[in-house]
């Protein structure tokens, strides 16, 4: 029983069979419209929607929209502080796919967030953010249609699990002279170091469940692509935190390496494969020598672990993946987070799937956003094995708030994501054209506007960018 909403009468639910959706012809979907800016996107956004499945479909199929609530509109339906009231959690879990607006987070205190909470709640692993070049979209960058990724952001875990305690709070000074007196000096690689007793502290949880479950989900997305984007890269920060991040990218590496053994080599094995294709009689000393920088300077254990992992790698999958074979499978590597940044600016075509922990798919994916346009134009799923819930990469934008004039380009975006997933193609094709063809022709919000040389002035309205949309289904 629902308290203050009710289940549309008509339409059905979408179900989950293997991790795969499956979907009626008018599923009922529960939406959030969101904070600040919500109020002028959602609108846009549905009218789009309900355009392009009426036009691919011709009342066929048609989608049963289900007004739930979170964040300020709570609030206001429930009562104070009812932030995400149970009606909605219930709703996401019952119709199993879901979509939302941006939702406000406090800086410093205050609720935490309740977009991180709903992806928590039900379990939503992947978070996944394609940034796609659409023609003629204006960019700071000289080529960004060279740029063609999707991050895969592990989406539970991490600094997001939101284990921490502001200084002074006497759980954290406990913590901190607990750390201080007894397991730093208990441990000699820790040294001397002490944390300084006005710290405030927060934990940063990286698990091995967490961390294969979203690289899986990457490695299966990959197979799905056209051979020459078939690449995942890991991406971490683990040369600092070697036991977080570097353990991500090892796990990752694992993974790979046994449940997509047939489909997939790594950097490291087509160097050495590589090596001996050019070079039949080459040692296993030279091989090694080829793939590790600095190898002469090693230690003589160094190097003959070196000579086992070329030897090793020789006998498993030569005779699979040698003689070039390698080339056709999916291409697994790994890059450190700052370099990452500047490389999908410098080589944006190196890259295709980015699979990240929660933490650097944030950041990573505002700044792929902004080179294919910015984040007007960046759009997102939260996915699980039971439910999915479909939102921007950015967040409620206040400033803008009210005006029709923000762009409702990333939720549009993600809608298109929905219904790809939902398997509506010719919907979310509709929405593809029209959205392409409306920036072709200038008709862009003010964000767009700017960047374009010359400037559009007056630029659209955030509705009648919806609208333009919607009349270039038909180009
Ligand atoms: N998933 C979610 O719901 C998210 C929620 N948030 C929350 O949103 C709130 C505001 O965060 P803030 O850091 O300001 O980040 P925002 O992403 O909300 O906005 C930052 C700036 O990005 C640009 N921008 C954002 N959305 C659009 C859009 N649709 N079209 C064009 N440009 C856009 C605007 O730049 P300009 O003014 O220069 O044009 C805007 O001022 C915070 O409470 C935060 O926690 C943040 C991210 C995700
Ligand atoms: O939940 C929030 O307020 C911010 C989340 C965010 O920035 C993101 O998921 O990209
Ligand atoms: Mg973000």
């Amino acid at each position: 029983m629902y308290e203050r909403i009710t289940p549309p009468t008509v339409g059905d639910r979408i179900t989950f069979k293997d991790g795969e959706p499956v979907v009626p012809d008018t599923p009922i979907i529960p939406y959030i419209r969101g904070d600040g800016t919500g109020v002028d996107i959602w609108p846009a956004a549905q009218r789009v929607f309900d355009a392009a499945v009426a036009a691919a479909y011709g009342g066929k199929r048609e989608i049963v929209w289900f007004r739930v609530y979170a964040g300020d509109e709570a609030c206001e339906q429930y009562g104070t502080y009812q932030y995400l009231p149970n009606d909605t959690l219930k709703a996401i879990e019952e119709f199993g796919v879901a979509i939302k607006g941006p939702l406000t987070t406090p800086v410093g205190g205050g609720i935490r967030s309740l977009n991180v909470a709903l992806r928590q709640i039900n379990d939503l692993y992947a978070c996944v953010r394609p940034c796609k070049y659409y023609a003629g979209t204006p960019s700071p960058h000289r080529s960004p249609e060279k740029l063609d990724v999707i991050i895969y952001r592990e989406n539970t875990e991490d600094i997001y699990l939101g284990i921490e305690w502001k200084q002074g709070d006497p759980i954290g000074d406990q913590l901190i002279k607990y750390l201080n007196t007894e397991l730093i000096p208990a441990t000699p690689e820790h040294g001397k170091k002490q944390i300084p007793l006005d710290s405030g502290i927060g934990i940063k949880p990286i698990s091995k469940t967490g961390s294969q479950r979203l690289v899986r989900r990457a490695m299966k997305h990959a197979l799905r692509l056209p051979k020459d984007k078939q690449q995942v890269t890991l991406v971490h920060k683990g040369n600092i935190m070697k036991y977080t991040e570097g353990a991500f990218r090892d796990w990752g590496y694992e993974l790979a390496t046994s449940e997509f053994r047939a489909d997939c080599v790594t950097e490291r094995e087509s160097w050495i494969l590589g090596n001996k294709e050019a070079n039949p009689d080459l040692s296993t000393e030279d091989n090694a020598r080829q793939i590790e920088p600095g190898y002469d300077a090693l230690t003589p254990e160094k190097k003959a672990a070196i000579h086992t992992e070329v030897e090793g790698i020789l006998a498993a999958i030569w005779e699979t993946h040698g003689n070039g074979q390698w080339k056709d499978k999916i291409m697994v590597n790994d890059r450190i987070a700052d370099s990452i940044f500047q490389q999908i600016q410098t080589r944006p075509d190196e890259y295709s799937i980015l699979a990240t922990m929660n933490l650097n798919g944030d950041y990573l994916s505002d700044a792929a956003a902004a080179i294919v346009g910015g984040l007007g134009m960046g759009p997102g799923a939260n996915i699980g094995d039971t439910c999915a819930i479909f939102e921007a990469t950015h967040g409620t934008a206040p400033k803008h708030a009210g005006l029709d004039r923000i762009n409702p380009g990333s939720v549009i975006l993600s809608g298109v994501m929905m219904l790809e997933y939902m398997g509506w193609q010719e919907a979310a094709d509709l929405i593809k054209k029209g959205m392409g063809a409306a920036i072709a022709s200038r008709e862009v919000t003010y964000d767009l506007a700017r960047l374009m040389e010359p400037p559009v002035n007056p630029p659209l309205k955030c509705s009648e960018f919806a609208e333009a949309i919607v009349k270039h289904f038909d180009d």
